[in-house]
């Protein structure tokens, strides 16, 4: 740890903001100092350089392009010893958020953000700079080059060193695994155990035992002492698969361990601490995981500091290709079979499928293939598809699907914002960090 206060440097042109974030940071982080405008900063910089920068993306009046941020964020990573960056954006900036990360921000802020989340994002960065991320593995798993894959590695390079929360939300066999994987190999925790655990399939009657651990004797079949998930996960990354299918019940007894960071093992006196960063994810559509009745609100927000959403394969066909070629290659491998190619025709219906399983069910597909397929030529029947209706292959050529998946995001974060300010339009501009003037092009743009 450094043998000073940190020093944190606050650069917003709203000078309320900046003085808000000073307050809610001096004592409990640092030192916090602010800056209105980045023509100051050379000059501010003489006087040594800060641990931390929250960065505004835009200082002039009625410029919403975010450059000037950005070229603030390249001079700070110019610096030899350069201060980590934490940008501030509107919701509906996501866009400006990964281009920042890209250039090496360490993290973003949605604005507005509430004093517990600055804090921890902040403490978060002084933890990483007093301890740099082991790097991260070799080989990223997570296949795939369209822009909502690249968003979200870019949010996993992100998240994956803080110790928050994570929440990975999406269809079935989208690969929500394998971004809580990512998340685990990002963190400083990666060379400790990675540990998935289905809580969808835990009985409640033993889930207990499973996840705290219990005494010999402390039930007719408990035979010795047995460590439970969470104490096997010590050090490490637990991760709870299908989380919303768990019972009422049960959701108060994994509140109760998450709320006190300890775990009573069955039979046992004393609890035990736990030292676990907790990754869950669940298929369940975000209406019916914000139903009260169906999750506990004081659960999930534990559990979600951080929302990630892997998007269906629909939403990010330009994929299919490299995924097709990539368990084609990995299946004639396994099973020995000689190089083979997709017929233009069977290739431009694959890419057009509507795919409801998502990657697993197009790996499971290519397996079919390579088992069943004339060896040099793979017709579309020997994938075996059903289901889910193929979309015009015409459509999707022609339209540009990154800026699809761009425009649903934008769409889906003014209907979300709409809907909780009910339909106040100040209040709603608030919520997404956006002037009124642009809340209503939005509007008008998706016929919202
Ligand atoms: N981006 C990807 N690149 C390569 N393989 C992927 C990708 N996404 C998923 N897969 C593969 O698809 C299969 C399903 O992935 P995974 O188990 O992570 O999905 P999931 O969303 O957790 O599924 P479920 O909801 O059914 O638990 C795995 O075999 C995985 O290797």
């Amino acid at each position: 740890m450094a043998d000073h206060p940190a020093r944190i440097l606050i650069l917003d042109d709203d000078a309320d903001v900046a003085y808000a974030a000073a307050l809610v940071l001096r004592g409990c982080a640092g030192k916090a100092a602010t800056l209105a405008d980045p023509r100051q900063l050379a000059r501010h910089l003489q006087d040594g350089v800060p641990e931390v920068v929250l960065l505004d993306f835009n200082f002039t009046p009625g410029r919403t392009d975010g450059a000037e941020g950005l070229a603030v964020l390249d001079q700070l990573r110019a610096l030899p010893d350069p201060p980590l960056v934490i940008v501030m954006t509107a919701y509906a900036d996501v866009a400006l958020a990964v281009e920042a990360m890209k250039r090496g921000a360490s993290d973003f802020l949605t604005k507005p953000w509430d004093n517990a989340r600055l804090l921890a994002v902040v403490q978060g960065a002084l933890a990483q700079r007093a301890s740099p991320a082991a790097p991260a593995a070799p080989g990223d798993p997570l296949m795939g080059d369209s822009l909502p894959m690249r968003q979200l590695r870019a949010l996993i390079a992100s998240v994956g060193p803080t110790q928050a929360n994570v929440m990975v939300l999406g269809e079935n066999g989208v690969g929500k695994e394998l971004a809580a994987r990512a998340i685990h190999l990002a963190s400083r925790r990666a060379a400790g155990q990675f540990l998935a655990v289905d809580m969808g399939s835990l009985p409640e009657a033993t889930l207990e035992s499973e996840l705290f651990g219990h005494r010999k004797g402390s039930f007719t079949d408990a035979r010795s002492d047995r460590a439970g998930r969470f104490q096997a996960a010590s050090g490490g990354t637990l991760f709870l698969d299908e989380i919303g299918n768990l019972a009422l019940g049960a959701q108060s007894k994994l509140l109760t361990a998450l709320e006190r960071r300890e775990v009573t093992p069955l039979g046992a006196d004393r609890p035990q601490a736990i030292d676990v960063r907790i990754v869950s994810a669940t298929n369940l559509d975000e209406a019916r995981l914000y139903d009260a009745q169906m999750f506990r609100p004081d659960l999930l927000f534990r559990l979600n500091t951080i929302v990630l959403r892997v998007p269906p394969l629909r939403e990010r066909r330009a994929d299919i290709p490299a995924l097709l070629r990539h368990y084609l290659a990995h299946y004639r491998a396994l099973y020995g079979k000689a190089q083979g190619s997709i017929a233009p025709d069977a290739f431009d219906a694959l890419c057009a499928h509507h795919w409801p399983g998502n990657v697993r069910a197009l790996r499971h597909a290519c397996e079919r293939a390579v088992i069943l397929g004339q060896p040099g030529n793979y017709a579309l029947a020997d994938f075996g598809l059903h289901g889910g209706e193929p979309a015009s292959v015409a459509s999707v050529r022609a339209a540009g699907t990154d800026m699809l998946a761009l425009d649903t995001i934008e769409r889906d974060a003014v209907a979300a914002a709409m809907a909780q300010a009910r339909g106040n339009i100040s209040h709603a501009a608030i919520l997404l960090g956006i002037s009124r003037a642009a809340l209503y092009r939005k509007r008008s743009k998706h016929g919202l």
